[in-house]
């Protein structure tokens, strides 16, 4: 579903409140929230609405489990870090407790083989059904979420639920969740806004199916639902609103 708000304010008030939501809706059925974080800079706004009053008193942090959609392969003190950026913004503001936070890096180890650590940690913590509670993700300039970029092999990934790889044009190694994972997911939150997102979103709502070309097209969640959570800028470019 898309929602369209007039500004950011209100956009980052309704992804926290999403979080306060899934947050209770998973711990009243089962005593545990997981959840995947985004990357990028869209998610810091609501990310400090959430350690802040009235949020952080509404959700019960120690029972809460912390993953990521995707992370550049650098070390948790690189400005590059999705981890870095989350403990600024979130995590270290509330009473997590540090062992339910899965860093999706880990040093001395090569992140193909982190991959299928991470794989095993999620098998084991969210079941064989691999189904998060919420999955937010960005949505980049070209259309790529998570860290599925356009013309990438993880964009046909069928059975794993974590891959990495290296990424030429960042001249970096990155770590993802695959489609097919997210798409397991109860509940997913695309966060985006600004003049930067206007075509993509317009492509990737809009446009011919192209998943090659805008991966975001990929996330189609098989029982849960989808939401796009988007300022009136980002959304200037659709044709139906
Ligand atoms: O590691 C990453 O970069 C992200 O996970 C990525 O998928 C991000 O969500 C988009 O690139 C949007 O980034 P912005 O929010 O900064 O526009």
């Amino acid at each position: 579903m898309l929602k369209v708000f007039k500004n950011t304010e209100e956009q980052n008030i309704a992804a926290a409140e999403i979080f306060v939501a899934s947050a209770k809706e998973a711990i009243d059925a089962k005593g545990s929230f997981n959840v995947a974080l985004t990357g990028g800079s869209s998610p810091v706004k609501f990310h400090k609405l959430l350690a802040e009053s009235p949020y952080r008193e509404q959700v019960e942090w120690e029972k809460v489990a912390i993953y990521w959609g995707d992370e550049r392969w650098v070390p948790l003190d690189d400005d590059k870090s999705n981890a870095k950026m989350a403990e600024e913004t979130l995590l270290s503001h509330v009473p997590i407790p540090k062992d339910q936070i899965f860093f999706m890096w880990a040093p001395d180890v090569e992140p193909e083989d982190y991959a299928a650590e991470y794989e095993q940690l999620l098998r084991n913590n969210l079941g064989p059904e691999g189904s998060f509670d919420l999955i937010y993700l960005g949505m980049g300039d070209d259309g790529h979420t998570a860290s599925l970029f356009p013309g990438e092999a993880v964009l046909g990934e069928k059975d794993k639920w974590v891959d990495a790889y290296f990424l030429a044009p960042q001249d970096m190694y990155r770590i993802t969740l695959t489609a097919p994972l997210i798409n397991k997911a109860k509940k997913i939150a695309f966060v985006l806004y600004g003049e930067k997102k206007i075509h993509a979103l317009h492509e990737v709502l809009e446009g011919a199916y192209n998943p090659e070309k805008y991966p975001s097209q990929l996330i189609k969640p098989v029982n849960g639902e989808l939401e796009f959570l988007v300022d009136e800028v980002a959304a200037s470019g659709l044709s139906k609103k």
